[in-house]
């Protein structure tokens, strides 16, 4: 099958032309969104990823390059075209962005307000959509009476309403707790396989990729620095920065005095073996320790699934006389699909 891009970015730059200093906020952005996906763009607070997923709307125009959805250039449209281009590609935020005075209901009719539709119409339309999201029994009451994800519900209800091919979502659950952020993943998820909705997702948090995303860009000061299939990205992260985003969804770093309550003893080598393919790691540990006489102890471990492959790693010991420990190490770095890194300065 032939994979298409809902959404293609060339060249994109930002300047905004009332900072002080003329800060060039993205710079030579080049992005393929494929249609159907679940797409995350990550980045520490003021690389650019607010202003990125703003040009792709047009909420914010960019100062050079083109952007495509479809085959339209979203950097040409005149003011009425992006209100009809917002239908398609709708949004949602941090801060859920409802109006209080209104009741949920009206909040999710509120972009078809001036449509003038059937007022049965919109009711059912209003109806479905709050029962998708779960909060069908919740229409008549105002959003201060919500908790922050049934609002982050009502957002997502609202920004259906035009039954739009894409969705992007900046920061959409960095205001909730673990749980709620899970489920509001979920129904991402949902809307992404059931609905056949491109879902865009802005965030500095690597465990809401490694949740739902297929896809990633790593932005850094306004350019792209890495970008790729979610499990490839954290299976071969090839950036600093990357590997510092991927190191926060493990469970794998040792601190000093999780290192002295271990008390090795001193003919140990300390080791992190990180494995990348669908097999285990078990019977390579077992195959070593039995070849080359050695005992080895797994001290962390950290295994998860993505996108349904394993992905994980082992801090082990391994203890014996020095050189069955070498050849055992020799062994492991032999293995395929497996990398090992002898730790040695333990802060
Ligand atoms: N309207 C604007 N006018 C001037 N500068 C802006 C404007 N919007 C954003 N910036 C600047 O652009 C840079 C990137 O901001 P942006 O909000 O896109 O980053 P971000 O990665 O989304 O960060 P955060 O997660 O903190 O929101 C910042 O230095 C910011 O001050």
């Amino acid at each position: 099958m032939v994979q298409t891009n809902i959404i293609t970015l060339k060249a994109v730059n930002k300047i905004f032309s009332e900072d002080e200093n003329a800060n060039q906020v993205l710079s030579g952005v080049n992005l393929k969104i494929p249609t159907g996906s679940v797409f995350g763009i990550i980045g520490y607070s003021g690389a650019g990823k607010s202003t990125l997923i703003r040009c792709i709307n047009g909420l914010e125009t960019p100062t050079s390059g083109t952007i495509h959805y479809q085959d339209t250039v979203v950097n040409q449209l005149n003011e009425k075209e992006l209100i009809n281009l917002r239908g398609q590609i709708s949004m949602i935020f941090q801060q859920f962005n409802l109006m209080p005075q209104r009741t949920i209901a009206q909040n999710v009719a509120l972009p078809i307000k001036y449509k003038h539709l059937d007022k049965q119409v919109v009711n059912d339309k209003v109806d479905k959509l709050l029962d998708l999201v779960g909060l069908k029994d919740k229409k008549d009451d105002y959003p201060s009476s919500l908790s922050g994800g049934q609002k982050q519900r009502v957002a997502i209800a609202r920004a259906l309403i035009n039954d739009p091919k894409v969705l992007l979502c900046d920061e959409a659950t960095s205001a909730l707790d673990p749980e709620t952020t899970d489920s509001i993943l979920s129904i991402l998820k949902e809307l992404n396989t059931k609905l056949k909705i491109t879902v865009v997702i802005v965030t500095h948090e690597m465990k809401v990729i490694e949740q739902v995303c297929d896809q990633i860009a790593v932005l850094d000061n306004g350019k792209i620095v890495e970008q790729g299939d979610v499990y490839d990205v954290f299976a071969h992260p090839s950036q600093p920065i990357t590997k510092r985003f991927v190191d926060t969804t493990t469970n794998l770093k040792i601190d000093k005095a999780m290192y002295d309550a271990w008390r090795l003893p001193s003919n140990s080598l300390l080791v992190r073996v990180t494995y990348n393919n669908e097999n285990t790691i078990d019977p390579v540990i077992s195959n070593v320790a039995r070849k080359f006489n050695v005992d080895i102890s797994i001290l962390l471990a950290d295994i998860k699934l993505i996108q349904n492959k394993l992905i994980g790693g082992l801090i082990i010991s391994i203890e014996g006389y020095e050189d069955d420990i070498k050849n055992a190490y020799e062994d492991f770095i032999h293995n395929d699909g497996v990398l090992v890194e002898v730790i040695d300065d333990v802060e």
